[in-house]
């Protein structure tokens, strides 16, 4: 059996009165991220992971954000695609782990139910996907709540 490593890094600014999509849950909050998708950091963090894990570019290069079918699309929809790409050279997503960075709200009560939507959209069990929450002490364009940004590590499998 192969085993490989990912990694995910993403950046957004977050803007006053914009739906602040993170983890495919809509987080209640007075400012959302933009993006040219619904700009969910967490998603696109985990679908860069899983595409550097299986030497497949990055979810830029599969989803261009100067290509109008993209625009203000779920990211589920692209994360559900990716994970195909991977199916598609029988790699296994074995787990999943990612930090968010953000100054506020408070992801840890929403932690739950991002893993169950992920779970469902992946089509893996829940426990195979960490996520965790740090500020950046208000330091940074975090720490201003200018921006959100997110991590992500994965392992994957070929048998
Ligand atoms: N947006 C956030 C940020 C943090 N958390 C949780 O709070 C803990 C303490 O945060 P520090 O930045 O002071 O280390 C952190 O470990 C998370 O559990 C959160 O839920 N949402
Ligand atoms: C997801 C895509 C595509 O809509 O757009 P954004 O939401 O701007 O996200 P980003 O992480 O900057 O880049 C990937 C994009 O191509």
């Amino acid at each position: 059996m192969k085993i490989r490593t990912g990694f995910g890094y993403d950046v957004h600014q977050l803007r006053e009165g914009l739906p602040f999509w993170l983890g495919g849950i809509q987080v209640p909050h007075t400012h959302g991220a933009l993006g040219h998708s619904d700009a969910d950091v967490l998603i696109h963090v985990i679908c860069d992971a899983l595409l550097g894990a299986a030497n497949l570019r990055d979810i830029g290069f599969h989803f261009p954000d100067t290509d109008p079918q993209y625009k203000g699309i779920d990211s589920k929809r692209l994360l559900a695609e990716v994970v195909r790409l991977l199916r598609e050279k029988n790699y296994q997503i074995s787990n999943i782990d990612s930090t968010i960075c953000l100054e506020a709200p408070k992801v840890n009560p929403h932690i739950p139910e991002m893993q169950r939507v992920l779970a469902e959209v992946m089509g893996i069990a829940e426990e195979d996907i960490s996520i965790k929450a740090t500020t950046t002490e208000k330091l940074g364009f975090v720490g201003r709540r200018e921006g959100v940004s997110a991590y992500a590590s994965v392992l994957i499998m070929q048998q």
